[in-house]
């Protein structure tokens, strides 16, 4: 079992959050939970809401309206925007697509960044930190370029890095916004195999955003089909990915069948061009 396993595991639930940028309401009512153990993903079109949703989640976007809660193994749910900074980020930790690059800094140092929610003012690297900054490095494939500055890395080299100093981070809900943009097909594949393994033998509570739902129906437990700023369908995937829904969500003719070889379930959006 990992080391990325906190001692503890908690849920988070938003109930009827209403998000805005200045006046122009973005999410409506929206409700979601992520649970121990659990895969939500959030899916839907360009623009309808997920980033917000998840980084509201994180508290990078405040809600206008609704609550979002964290509850521990055994505590009363408390609302997330009264957690002090640091015992939020050891609680939380979210993926993010866009980062500055610190270019003379190197991989080793970055992914250290995930431990400042555990270090005491400008004590050094504890035990501790430092085998939680080589796990997450091992898990994603970054310890080879530890000591390369983060400004001679790739686009999907990067990612990994800032992966790993959310593993570093060792919270027990992980939140990931598109975490296989930009990596090849060896990478999207172990980051997901990654996101499985830490649900199911860490127990951590994952809220995913991807884009590819043929992806988000084999890793997700729960699917999260947002519309237009709304969650238009949530349930397992089987409930989710109905052609009825996806047709309505996305705007375009869309298959739901069953792959007879492997048993998953397989999304085909019907092009105007399909040859027959
Ligand atoms: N910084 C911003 N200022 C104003 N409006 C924004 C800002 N960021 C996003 N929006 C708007 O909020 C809405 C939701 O955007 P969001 O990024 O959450 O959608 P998304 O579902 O994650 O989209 P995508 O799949 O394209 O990443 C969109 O209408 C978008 O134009």
């Amino acid at each position: 079992m990992p080391a990325v396993m906190s001692a503890t595991t908690g849920s988070m639930h938003a109930e009827n959050v209403v998000l805005r940028y200045g006046k122009q309401t973005v999410v409506e009512n929206a409700s979601i939970r992520l649970s121990p153990g659990e895969i939500t993903a959030l899916i839907g079109p360009n623009g309808s809401g997920k980033s917000t949703l998840l980084r509201s989640m994180a508290r990078l976007h405040e809600h206008s309206a609704g609550t979002i809660t964290l509850t521990g193994p055994q505590g009363q749910p408390r609302e997330i925007s009264t957690l002090s900074g640091r015992d939020f980020a050891q609680e939380v930790t979210l993926f993010a697509q866009s980062h500055a690059t610190p270019e003379g800094l190197s991989v080793a140092d970055i992914v250290a960044f995930g431990r400042h929610p555990h270090r005491r003012g400008f004590a050094g690297l504890s035990i501790a930190d430092r085998a939680a900054i080589a796990e997450a490095m091992d898990l994603t494939g970054t310890t080879s370029m530890s000591r390369k500055a983060a400004g001679e890395l790739s686009g999907g080299e990067l990612q990994r890095v800032w992966l790993a100093v959310c593993l570093a981070q060792q919270a027990n809900m992980v939140l990931l916004d598109e975490p296989i943009n930009h990596l090849d097909l060896r990478y999207q594949v172990e980051t997901l195999d990654l996101v499985h393994d830490l649900a199911r033998d860490s127990a951590l509570a994952i809220g995913i955003v991807l884009h590819d739902l043929n992806q988000a129906a084999a890793l997700a437990d729960i699917l999260v089909l947002m519309k237009h700023g709304r969650v238009y369908a949530t349930g397992t995937p089987r409930e989710v990915l109905t052609a009825e829904n996806l047709t309505e969500v996305y705007e375009i003719a869309v298959q739901v069948h069953n792959d007879a070889a492997s048993g998953m379930l397989r999304v085909e959006p019907v092009s105007r061009h399909r040859r027959g």
